[in-house]
């Protein structure tokens, strides 16, 4: 039902009267209090309401150029606003105090207020999450000083350069070379081949004047390997690139094409000494090595980047269910009983299976990215003390984390798109570029497959000493319960306990299959690398098992503690249920080998499924309202609070320049001429 005089579609009206729980409840769990929210909520208005953040005409029917220009004055003024941003205005009464400089711009990149304002990617982003992280934990304390502050206050714009054309994950494979020079006391960059041009770096196509790059050191005759060095790429005052520096643009991509990716490559440049990063390791003025006795220290910013993408996903998804399940509220389509009015798309099973295990995903994401906070924490300190001990089994978390963070989203995203039929392939409904800045994180920060494998790596180890009787480390130890998993099953149960039992059982059976057949293959003659390779399908499905089931534990253990009202624990419990029976289902044929599942208890986790969904469904609507979404952040006909998704549409579709028009030039020029000769 269409709504009048631009009031509230009623459909929706109704889906939040018959909401069971207090919304405002859930927001401000989600949000970490009530305090956080009203900060959240100030921060929103004091960004979204200025009038340099709306765009006259959509920026998709901008050229690729005029994208970028305006990008760059709207990160320029994003980032004058964050530090005009008053900053002791609550100090006074409020506790605990308003927000650092730092989150502020975390959030000013993050998946909602940043993709608000810039909706295709930020090309000031790398400046602070990459160059400013990297000058602070890489340099020295002078370089620090000096780069650190004029990285700051912009007087310099960096990026970090990294990847080439030729290699990305393999980053030993770098071709970049920086030769020390004694007699200048300088280090020479240079591109001995195409492949070794620097690719994909943010910003650096046409926004940074200055670059950390990393390049295979060599000094004295001999190559040490890849270090960072700061290297000045665009005169400070002209911005013309420095002499023997080629720079550009890599091109248009499947989303983020505002971050102005770019392309680097050096003939001969020269740099001082004192600009390679020394926080680790060194080159004396004579050109003398010196190893650091500890490269781990660099783990942390890894860490800490990998957590903040999965928060970040969670908050991308969260808009993608909103959008989708507002619309499918409002949208009403087909019969689904002879003669009777088209029911509202949300009541069918199928769109209820698409959208709430979705929902679902969200919480998932948000509770453990949490809790590998807390274990970041703890890890952090214990390495303050000089216990190293826990830092393998944080890293192995941390990848396939955020290895599964990122695809869980991509798929999520792309099935509420779909879920929204025609509209949804829109880019006014934002689900395209919201995809496009989702999947991007499958390939960034080290790729998903790779991550996989490196988890996978520590639990063939750990296995090995789950083998030999090992006590292990927390988030492995079931491997020492589980490590048979041929021994007589027991009864299966639609319990929580089961599902998390039989969610281990799995991963310990995966590991164990890969471990086995990765063994039997050394054993039949392969070297170990053939092993592993011929092995790596179930080494990443094993990967996949093991986060798969911690998510699933944090997730029904952090709904369980919760201190919530009645009503609201009621509907976070159901959410926890449904994502594990949800996967669990997916994945049936390895519940059915590895866990005490058995046929005939499929059809009772069919049934269980579906009534999750049916006890959701009334407050589909109501879960995501209490994301709290503002509808700038949104930024979609289909999701808006209001419902007036028709109306809106149409208005969206008024922005388009062809409409600016009645009849455009090229029917003159080209097709009236083509069907007068046909005549
Ligand atoms: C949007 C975006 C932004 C980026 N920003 C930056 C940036 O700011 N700075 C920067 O330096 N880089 C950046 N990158 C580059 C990014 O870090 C690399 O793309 C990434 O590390 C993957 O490397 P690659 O593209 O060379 O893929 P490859 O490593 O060539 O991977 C290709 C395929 O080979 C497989 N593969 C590779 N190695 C193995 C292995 N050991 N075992 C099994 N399979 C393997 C992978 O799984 C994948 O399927 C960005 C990339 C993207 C997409």
């Amino acid at each position: 039902m269409v709504s009048e005089n631009g009031a509230v579609n009623e459909d929706l009206v109704k889906e939040r009267q018959n909401c069971s729980f207090n919304t405002l409840e859930l927001t401000h769990l989600l949000d970490g209090g009530e305090a956080k929210t009203l900060e959240r909520k100030e921060r929103e208005e004091y960004f979204l309401s200025d009038p340099a953040f709306k765009d006259e005409v959509p920026m998709e029917y901008l050229s690729h150029q005029e994208q970028y220009e305006h990008s760059v004055r709207k990160a320029c003024h994003m980032f004058r606003k964050l530090q005009e941003m008053p900053h002791g205005s609550m100090d006074n009464f409020r506790e605990p105090p308003v927000e650092s400089v730092a989150q502020r711009i975390k959030q000013l990149l993050g998946g909602m207020l940043g993709s608000a304002i810039l909706k295709d990617g930020n090309p000031l982003a790398l400046h602070y999450v990459m160059f400013l992280p990297t000058l602070a934990g890489q340099g020295t304390v002078e370089q620090q000083a000096y780069w650190i502050s004029r990285a700051w206050n912009l007087e310099i714009v960096g990026t970090y350069a990294q990847t080439e054309l030729g290699h990305g994950t393999f980053i030993r494979g770098l071709e970049t070379t920086a030769t020390y020079d004694p007699s200048t006391q300088e280090f020479v960059l240079n591109s001995p081949t195409l492949t070794a041009y620097k690719w994909w770096p943010g910003g650096l196509g046409h926004t940074a004047n200055y670059a950390v790059v990393v390049a295979q050191l060599y000094t004295q005759g001999k190559c040490h390997g890849i270090h960072p060095f700061i290297v000045q790429l665009r005169d400070e005052e002209t911005h013309m690139p420095m002499p023997g520096i080629i720079i550009g643009e890599i091109g248009a991509k499947l989303g983020m094409n505002t971050t102005n990716n770019g392309y680097l490559g050096f003939k001969q440049v020269r740099i001082p000494r004192e600009n390679m990063l020394m926080k680790n390791n060194k080159v004396l003025e004579d050109g003398t090595y010196v190893k650091s006795p500890s490269d781990k220290l660099t783990y942390g910013t890894m860490m800490f980047v990998r957590v903040v993408i999965c928060q970040d996903m969670a908050s991308y998804l969260s808009k993608a269910v909103t959008i989708a399940t507002r619309y499918s509220a409002v949208r009403h389509q087909s019969e689904m009983k002879p003669g009777a009015p088209e029911p509202q798309v949300l009541d069918y099973r199928t769109q209820q299976y698409k959208l709430l295990p979705s929902i679902a995903s969200v919480f998932a994401m948000k509770f453990s990215a949490n809790w590998i906070w807390e274990m970041y924490n703890v890890v952090n300190s214990e390495l303050d003390q000089g216990d190293l001990e826990r830092l393998p089994e944080l890293h192995a978390v941390s990848c396939c984390l955020k290895a599964l963070c990122t695809s869980d989203a991509a798929s999520a995203v792309e099935i509420v798109r779909l879920a929204c039929g025609g509209h949804g392939y829109m880019k006014s409904s934002n689900l395209p570029s919201t995809y496009g800045l989702v999947t991007a994180a499958c390939t960034y920060e080290g790729e998903n497959t790779v991550l996989l494998l490196q988890t996978a790596r520590y639990l063939m180890k750990t296995w090995q000493q789950a083998r030999s009787g090992q006590t292990l480390t927390p988030s492995v130890a079931y491997l020492n319960l589980y490590s048979d998993w041929r021994q007589p099953r027991t009864v299966w149960e639609n319990t929580t306990d089961c599902v998390i039992k039989a969610f281990y059982q799995v991963a310990a059976g995966k590991v164990k299959a890969a471990a086995e057949h990765m063994e039997r293959r050394a054993k039949g003659g392969m070297t170990p690398e053939d092993a592993w390779n011929e092995t790596s399908i179930e080494l990443v499905a094993a990967s996949t098992a093991h986060c798969r089931a911690f998510i699933v534990e944090k997730f029904i253990e952090t709904v369980s503690k919760t201190d919530v009202s009645r009503p609201l624990q009621a509907v976070l419990c159901q959410m926890a249920e449904l994502y594990a029976v949800y996967w669990l289902l997916n994945n049936k044929g390895d519940f059915l080998m590895f866990s005490n599942l058995s046929p005939a208890d499929v059809d009772g986790l069919q049934l269980w499924l579906e009534q999750l969904l049916t006890k959701l469904r009334p407050n589909a609507v109501g879960i995501v309202d209490s994301f709290d979404i503002h509808d700038d952040i949104l930024a979609s006909p289909l999701g808006a609070w209001d419902g007036r998704v028709y109306e809106r549409l149409f208005e969206e579709s008024q922005k388009s320049p062809l409409n600016k028009e009645p009849v455009n030039k090229s029917f003159h020029e080209y097709m009236k001429p083509f069907l007068r000769s046909n005549l």
